[in-house]
């Protein structure tokens, strides 16, 4: 880029949407200082040491830094006062009454609204409900400050890639002046640039989880269904995937839908709908059937080990929330853990991304160095998540090691033609059996 067009840009909150943020904008052209209250976090970024499971990102950090376009400082404060642009990137979490938590945010402004300089943009990529950034406006207090929602759609496992090649960049503000020069941000990216209100801004995102969470638990609906019709869910789901107005994505059903983002997201709509006296009750069915598919996922293993869990050992297959990640924020697999566990079942796991010391698997999952020493002694392997390499297991071995040669795959994501070649019987969701 040409440096005459490089920004100068403060990112506030460095994890999966803030590092990338700031990482991506430093290899578009962008001088980048990441910003994150966690000093042990800044002190391994200085280093290019990225802890998070991210492809390509430690890779972008490390080169941001050394073409000293990247930097990072626990001191917010110290580095606004230089800024054309700040990203706020921090966790809005799930409150109590299902809304947006959004102490984090208005906690950065009240750090650093004295000093930011005149004509500056304040750009909020963290999840906020509609009205949000307009508040935001008011905490500031500062005519000479513009606030801007510029909500951010990557997935984590993809981030580097979701950031540099989006489907859509979407801008909102009050001042359309402001959105646009965010916009600069963003010239070199190939993707269609939005540019509305702020609520109207705030309200796309989450309108996308929502449906994207809608349109899961449909598909895990149906897949119950199959179960009870003798139909095939993964024929449907093909068929379906060939109407170009349904689309293939977000077509795989599982052991429910989770993560950092759409069940707190999912919440969040409700109780902003709520709060203005519209009733969602699409969204709150989605919820809803969403801890039923975690309940019935439970159920199917209980079935599948002869009715009682009491003083059995279970192996689990996978605990983060997707594959490609390392986050157990809302794993459904941990939910069904938890069922499991309740149930009197001992649980050994292995998920490629974890090292074992985890808060969240704490007294729940002992985990250990493979997939075969978690199917040692089972009555059960339960696949959790959809980690590629579980599909090139050794199932002979896994038969060997395992105290019954039963394999629950809540994922279809197993060849079942292959466990059975190996005397294992697989138990799917939302198809028979005896599987082609
Ligand atoms: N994770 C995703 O896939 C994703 C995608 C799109 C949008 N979002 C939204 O982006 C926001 C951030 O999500 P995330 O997953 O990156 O969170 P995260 O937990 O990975 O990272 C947040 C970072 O902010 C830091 N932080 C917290 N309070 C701070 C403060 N007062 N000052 C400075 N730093 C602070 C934390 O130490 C942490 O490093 C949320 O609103 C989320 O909904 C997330
Ligand atoms: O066919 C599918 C697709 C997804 N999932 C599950 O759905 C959940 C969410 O997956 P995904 O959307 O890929 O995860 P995130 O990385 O949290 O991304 C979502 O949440 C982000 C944060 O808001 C948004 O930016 C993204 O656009 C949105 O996809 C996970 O438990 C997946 O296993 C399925 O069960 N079947």
């Amino acid at each position: 880029m040409d440096q005459s067009r490089a920004h100068r840009i403060v990112v506030v909150g460095a994890g999966y949407v803030g590092l990338t943020t700031g990482a991506c904008l430093a290899s578009l052209g962008h001088h980048v200082v990441c910003c994150d209250v966690d000093a042990g976090k800044v002190a391994q970024l200085s280093r290019g040491q990225v802890r998070i499971h991210e492809p390509g990102l430690p890779e972008l950090v490390r080169e941001g830094i050394r073409v000293g376009r990247l930097s990072f400082t626990r001191c917010a404060a110290s580095v606004v006062p230089t800024a054309d642009e700040i990203f706020l990137c921090v966790p809005t979490p799930m409150a109590p009454d299902g809304g947006a938590n959004l102490a984090a945010v208005e906690s950065v402004i009240r750090q650093i609204r004295a000093a930011l300089p005149a004509g500056c943009v304040l750009v909020t990529k963290s999840t906020v409900p509609v009205g949000t950034t307009a508040r935001l406006a008011e905490l500031v207090g500062r005519g000479d400050v513009a606030v801007v929602s510029n909500p951010e759609f990557l997935r984590e496992g993809l981030a580097v890639q979701d950031f540099l090649h989006p489907d859509r960049i979407v801008l909102g503000s009050d001042d359309p002046d402001a959105a646009y020069r965010v916009a600069e941000l963003y010239t070199d990216l190939d993707a269609p640039t939005l540019v509305t209100d702020a609520a109207s801004a705030e309200m796309v995102k989450y309108a996308a989880n929502c449906f994207l969470a809608t349109k899961l638990s449909y598909v895990n609906d149906v897949a119950e269904l199959c179960e009870q019709v003798g139909a095939d869910v993964a024929g449907i789901t093909e068929y379906l995937a060939h109407d170009r107005r349904i689309t293939p994505s977000f077509l795989r059903p599982g052991p429910g839908w989770g993560g950092s983002c759409l069940p707190k997201d999912t919440a969040a709509l409700l109780r902003t709908a709520e709060v203005v006296g519209v009733d969602l009750p699409l969204v709150r069915a989605a919820i809803d059937a969403n801890h039923r598919h975690q309940r019935r996922m439970a159920a199917k293993v209980v079935a599948a080990c002869g009715g009682s869990l009491a003083g059995t050992r279970l192996g689990l297959l996978g605990l983060t929330f997707k594959a490609g990640t390392d986050d157990l924020r809302d794993s459904p697999a941990l939910a069904v853990a938890r069922l499991l566990a309740e149930q009197g079942a001992e649980l050994v796991g292995y998920d490629p991304a974890l090292r074992g010391d985890e808060p969240e698997l704490a007294h729940l999952v002992t985990l250990v160095d493979d997939a075969y020493h978690a199917a040692k002694g089972t009555a059960a392997l339960v696949l959790l998540t959809d980690w590629p390499e579980f599909r090139d297991l050794d199932w002979s071995r896994v038969a060997e090691l395992a105290a019954r040669p039963v394999v629950v795959d809540t994922r279809n994501h197993l060849d079942p033609a292959a466990l059975r070649r190996a005397g294992l019987d697989w138990h799917g969701t939302g198809r028979p059996s005896r599987v082609r």
